[in-house]
């Protein structure tokens, strides 16, 4: 029974975290849903750029810390092992509906690209980005990142499945690229509010953050391998020579 129950508790979290991620595109298109990046009254703007960055700081702490080597062997004392990804998921989608939920709106235009072409492209871009995003996901064992495959494995008494090192698709050309998904759509709109900027510089910054933190965890994990890896591979965008691109 504990094992089936750990096992729903991960499919509950993972339609959380799908719902959440389909609402965050579509609250950052400021489109289709009722509440998005540029929508409601909102507060003063100095009350506002307040909230929002208190926002984006509590989903980078909660994404940061709750994704450490010494949190998790705490975590793992008061939740059963099995289940520590799908908390973590669970956790972040809250975290993220959180700010979708309170985000401020600040309605000042910082571009506004109208040239036809132009804007279809950023249009175009935005999608794009979340494309990358999703695929990449399944580059690098989409159950096993969203907590899935772990309670499986624990529901039919299989062992506990370590993924390794991986190289595969995107993986090749760059080491982030779900991250490189992100930046494209967050930073590509041809509308781009006061507000929607704030979303984007703070999502920015926490993505250099996390993975510089990401980065040491890999390290201590793999070492070698992904120090090479780190030579010959740019961290967000192909064809930069630097390994810091
Ligand atoms: C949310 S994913 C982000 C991965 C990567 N930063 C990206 O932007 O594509 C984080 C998880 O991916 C794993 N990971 C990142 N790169 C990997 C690789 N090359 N091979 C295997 N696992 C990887 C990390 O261990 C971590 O658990």
């Amino acid at each position: 029974m504990k094992r089936i129950s750990a096992f729903i508790y991960s499919v509950i979290s993972y339609f959380t975290f799908i719902g959440t991620f389909l609402y965050l595109v579509f609250f950052l298109g400021d489109m289709l849903v009722p509440k998005t990046v540029n929508s409601g009254d909102g507060a003063a703007a100095l009350t506002a750029v307040l909230i929002n960055l208190g926002l984006i700081g509590l989903f980078g702490v909660q994404h940061t810390v709750m994704a450490r080597k010494s949190f998790k062997d705490r975590w793992t004392q008061i939740i059963p092992n099995p289940i520590e990804r799908s908390t973590y998921v669970l956790f972040s989608s809250l975290a993220v509906i959180i700010l979708m939920l309170f985000w401020q709106p600040l309605p000042g235009v910082i571009w506004d690209v109208e040239t036809g072409w132009a804007s279809m492209l950023l249009e175009w871009g935005f999608w794009l980005g979340w494309t990358i995003v999703f695929l990449s996901t399944w580059m690098i064992d989409h159950f096993n990142l969203f907590g899935l495959k772990q309670t499986w494995n624990y529901m039919k008494h299989h062992e506990m499945d370590h993924p390794g090192f991986m190289e595969p698709g995107f993986y090749k050309y760059v080491r982030h690229p779900l991250m490189t998904g992100f930046l494209i759509a967050f930073w590509s709109t041809p509308e781009m509010s006061t507000g929607h900027l704030i979303f984007s510089a703070g999502m920015t910054l926490y993505i250099l953050v996390g993975v510089y933190f990401e980065e040491k965890a890999m390290m201590k994990r793999f070492g070698d391998k992904y120090g090479d890896y780190r030579e010959r591979v740019p961290k967000f965008f192909p064809f930069f020579r630097k390994s810091e691109a």
